[in-house]
């Protein structure tokens, strides 16, 4: 399941069930044994940076994955302590007397539009020691810099189209980039994955695993993490029927011989 935020504007169940905003804390307990992997709403500040990996690895969260894209309004830092402890500094205020200066406080830190770079990533190796996902690569040359820079994955993903208008479908992206750096990092896909085939698809052109949005919040918003995961378990029933019709008997038998690029005539491609 993708990365999605502010799920309670889709749902009273949200990510939990259970407060208003669910927290590193809340999410963790929830998920009881199963195994967790944290996106990071990165800050501009590395105290508050550090501060939230603490408080994930503390929680079992055993996968880092950082998004290159604009992420939606949030109050995750508002239960931070070193966030809390630096607002009421300068504010003189707890985030809850000031909700809309802690709001914008937030907003600044982790969507400020000031951009971070790759050096910037050996600050995160500062304070996690599990694996690095990056998510949004759509391009062969950022798929080869998170090599270099020591990344363990990389999600292929224009973040279902949402983000920039006009930019190329991940799946028309994925064989290049599975070709530029697949044996050196794991490749993850999403953007678009709705049925089996989809997913055939998705593994056939290299991808190790792809990860589902949308389709699951839809679910959720009818009626709640059932219909979500009714939704997924939709996807894999389709995946194992499509693999039957198409003669795959297993993943591995997801591979680009069972796929052709067909142009149609009346096809018409555009790009910004
Ligand atoms: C409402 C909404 C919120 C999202 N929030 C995030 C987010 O917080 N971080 C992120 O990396 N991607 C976010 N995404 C992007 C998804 O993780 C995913 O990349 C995208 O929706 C493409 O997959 P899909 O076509 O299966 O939906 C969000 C998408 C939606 C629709």
């Amino acid at each position: 399941m993708a990365p999605v935020g502010v799920q309670v504007i889709f749902h009273g169940d949200k990510e939990t069930g259970l407060s208003e905003v669910s927290s590193i804390e809340e999410v963790a307990k929830a998920n009881g044994a199963g195994p967790r992997w944290y996106q990071l709403y990165w800050p501009q500040d590395n105290d508050i940076t550090q501060s939230l990996l603490k408080r994930a690895k503390e929680n079992g969260y055993k996968t880092l994955v950082v998004p290159f894209a604009k992420g939606e309004e949030d109050r995750t830092g508002f239960e931070d302590p070193v966030f809390r402890e630096k607002f009421q500094h300068q504010s003189g205020k707890t985030p809850e007397e000031d909700i809309q200066g802690a709001s914008k406080a937030w907003v600044g830190e982790v969507f400020s539009g000031a951009a971070h770079t790759w050096e910037d990533i050996k600050l995160l190796r500062e304070g996690w020691d599990g694996p690095i996902v990056l998510k949004g690569i759509q391009h062969p040359d950022d798929a080869r810099l998170a090599v270099e820079y020591g990344v363990d994955g990389i999600v292929v993903s224009n973040h279902g189209g949402r983000q920039l208008d006009g930019a190329v479908g991940s799946l028309e992206m994925l064989p290049e980039i599975v070709d530029a750096v697949g044996d050196k990092l794991t490749v993850l896909f999403d953007s678009g994955v709705r049925t089996g085939v989809d997913v055939i698809k998705a593994l056939s052109l290299g991808a190790k695993a792809v990860i589902v949005g949308r389709p699951a919040i839809y679910g959720l918003s009818i009626a709640g993490k059932q219909s979500a995961k009714q939704v997924l378990q939709g996807i894999l029933a389709d995946l194992d029927n499509s693999m039957g019709l198409a003669g795959i008997k297993n993943i591995h038998g997801c591979n680009r011989s069972v796929l052709r690029k067909v142009q149609y005539g009346g096809d018409v491609k555009s790009s910004n």
